[in-house]
Formats: structure tokens, sequence, C-alpha cells
């Protein structure tokens, strides 16, 4: 795979009468073509920023942004343009043309790009076909639900043949079973197109269910990027693990551990799961050898690209020495073991 995004120490400011403010800072990071790239941050992170600086929309204040063979730093106006209409773009607000109706609005951009009627026509029917709303094209916008809106922008995006699509906050206007379906779409677009994707996003929810590479961003910095089921699985930034927490319930927050702690004396111990066949059988047995007591009082076990992802919260009882020569046994195997100490 080859980057089809890249930005290279890329940082924007902007000076505001009580200050600069720096809402990109020294951020380097690649889109590899045909991937899909979750962006999470909170409000405030620099997000829209970095997709305004995608898009072409801004400009830098230093470092280098480049989309596809063009390095946009070094382009004129009229360059620029071409660029932003190879990228499709979806919004929070699905900001749809309220007058037209749902096959004006696909039709909007090939008609600005030129492209005639039959053509249009046969293009705009393939595309509401493909987001499933064939039989909604002379309705107007405000005669659909949230999702479908969201359908008419996808397909908006997509009319013109995007080489990169962005999707900022596209699923945050949305209830949980309309957002499952709208990502679905996209994780389809994805598939079937080989549509690069940047997806940028405060829900992990939405990382967890479609992208294959997160990149986490906090007060204009980029703190953690990595394949998803990595980062999950082993966040090593506090803000990376405060979003996977969001998403995965299998640790133990602090007020659980304090009823844990009041019910169960013996020694608490939390694993990550790891994906390996009978992961869960290894970890029993190398107790049962040391003559370790286990008892699981916290954990959850799901899926994430296919593999096992989760952790288990164990009660452990037995002599202290025996329980610490278990730990070392699975430390030895590769196991991490993490003591729930008291507060
Ligand atoms: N045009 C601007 N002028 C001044 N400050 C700006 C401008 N655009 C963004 N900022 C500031 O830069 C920081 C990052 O903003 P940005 O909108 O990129 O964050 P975000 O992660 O997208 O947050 P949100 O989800 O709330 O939009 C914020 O502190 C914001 O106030």
């Amino acid at each position: 795979m080859s980057a089809f995004v890249r930005l290279e120490n890329v940082s924007r400011h902007y000076d505001t009468p009580s200050g600069r403010v720096t809402a990109v800072d020294d951020v380097s990071l690649e889109v590899e073509e045909g991937e899909i790239l979750g962006v999470i941050g909170y409000s405030g992170a620099g997000k829209s920023t970095l997709v305004r600086l995608i898009n072409a929309l801004e400009l830098p204040s230093s470092g280098r942004v480049i989309v596809g063979d063009d390095e946009l730093t070094a382009l004129p106006e009229r360059e620029l343009r071409r660029v932003r209409g190879q990228i499709g773009m979806i919004f929070q607000q699905f900001n749809l043309f309220h007058s037209r109706t749902v096959a004006g609005n696909v039709a909007y951009p090939l008609r600005v790009a030129g492209v005639g009627a039959a053509e249009r026509d046969r293009r705009v029917a393939e595309l509401l076909d493909f987001v499933g709303l064939l039989d909604k094209a002379h309705a107007h916008p405000e005669q659909l639900s949230g999702g479908q809106k969201q359908r008419v922008g996808i397909a908006r995006a997509l009319a013109t043949q995007p080489r990169l699509l962005l999707a900022d906050e596209a699923t945050s206007a949305l209830d949980p079973e309309t957002t499952a379906d709208v990502l679905a779409l996209l994780k389809r677009v994805n598939q079937e197109f080989g549509l690069t994707i940047v997806v940028i996003t405060h829900e992990m929810e939405a990382i967890r269910a479609i992208a294959d590479r997160v990149a986490v961003m906090d007060s204009g910095r980029v703190v953690e990027h990595g394949d998803v089921y990595d980062v999950f699985a082993n966040p090593s930034t506090a803000a990376a693990s405060r979003f996977v927490r969001t998403v995965l319930h299998d640790r133990p927050s602090a007020s659980t551990l304090e009823r844990l702690r009041a019910a169960h004396p013996g020694r608490l111990v939390t694993i990550p799961v790891q994906d390996r066949p009978a992961f869960t059988t290894l970890v029993a047995r190398t107790f049962e050898q040391h003559r370790v007591g286990d008892t699981i009082v916290f954990g959850g076990i799901s899926e994430l690209q296919n593999r096992a992802i989760g952790a288990l919260t164990y009660e452990l009882t037995g002599a202290e020495s025996d329980i610490d020569a278990a730990l070392a046994a699975l430390a030895a195997d590769g196991v991490v073991t993490i003591t729930e100490d008291a507060a």
C-alpha cells in the first residue's frame, strides 16, 4: 500500500484577539490508499481543522500536505479547486439542498462538473440504488429520516467519483441503530469502490465499527496512531485509553474496583485477553499448577476485526508466594497481568 494523503509536520495556528491558538500542532500522518482511517478526539482537539487542511479549504501555517500527486502547499488556487473536486465530503448536518429533490441533490455536483443530462440521470439512479433510496428519488430532504438524509449525502459525495471521502462527524446526529447502518454503508463504499476514507469522529464506536487504522488527537497533536486492533488492545496514552474504555467495558472502573475489593478479599488481577488459541485455558492451567484459586469477578470478551479482545479480572487466592510464582510464569508466557492495587 502507498500513502494517498500525507501530512508532514503540519501546523495550523490562528491569531485571535486573545492570542495565538494552535489548532493543529506538528502533525505527521499518512492515509494509505484504500484504507479507512479514523481520526478521533474530543471537541477542540483539532479534527475539523485537519479536515480543512486535507480538503484544501485552508493551508497550513507550516509543513506540507500532499493529496494524491499534488502538494497542496505548492498549488495555485485554480489547481486547489481541481483537488477539492476529487475529494468527497459528508457532514454531521448532511448539508443537503432543501429546495431540491433527493435526485436533484445527487445530480448537483454532476451538473456543476458539466455532465450531460442523460449520463447524469443514469448516474443518479445508479447511486440512489447503491444507497437504497431509489424509491425516494423525487422526495424532498425534509421528508427523510436522518439516516436517509445521510445516505443522500453519501450518494452526492460519490457522484463525481472522488478518490478520497472525508466524513466529518457523519454519524454524530444519528441514533445508534441508524449510525450502524450508515457506517456499514461507508464500509461497503470502501470495499466495493476501494475508496480511501477518513472518518472524523468523537465516537470510538464508529472507529471500532469500520476503521482499519486510527489516529488519536489531543490538543492539536496526534498522540497515538496505529492499527485499530493494536490501539484498542494496548492503548499507550491516557487519551487513547479513555476512548477505548468508552467502547470496551472490560475493565473495572475505580468505583467498581472498590466494590470488588469489599466483596473479594483475595488479590485482584486484570489480564488483557490475547488473541491466541486457548488463551483462557492457558491462564487457568497456570493458576492450577501453582495451587492458586482463580475466580473471574469482572470482565468481558468481544471481537474486533475478527480477533478476540477484552480483559478478565480475577480474584486470586492462596499463598502469596504461589500467586507471585503463577504471575511470573504467566509473564514468561507473554501474558500481561495488572495487579489492581488498593486505592
Ligand atoms: N478559524 C479559527 N479561528 C480561531 N480559532 C480557531 C479557528 N478554527 C479553529 N480554531 C480553534 O482551534 C482549536 C481546534 O478546533 P477544531 O474545530 O479543529 O477542533 P475539533 O476537534 O474539530 O472540535 P469540534 O469537534 O468541537 O469542532 C479550537 O481551540 C478552536 O477554537
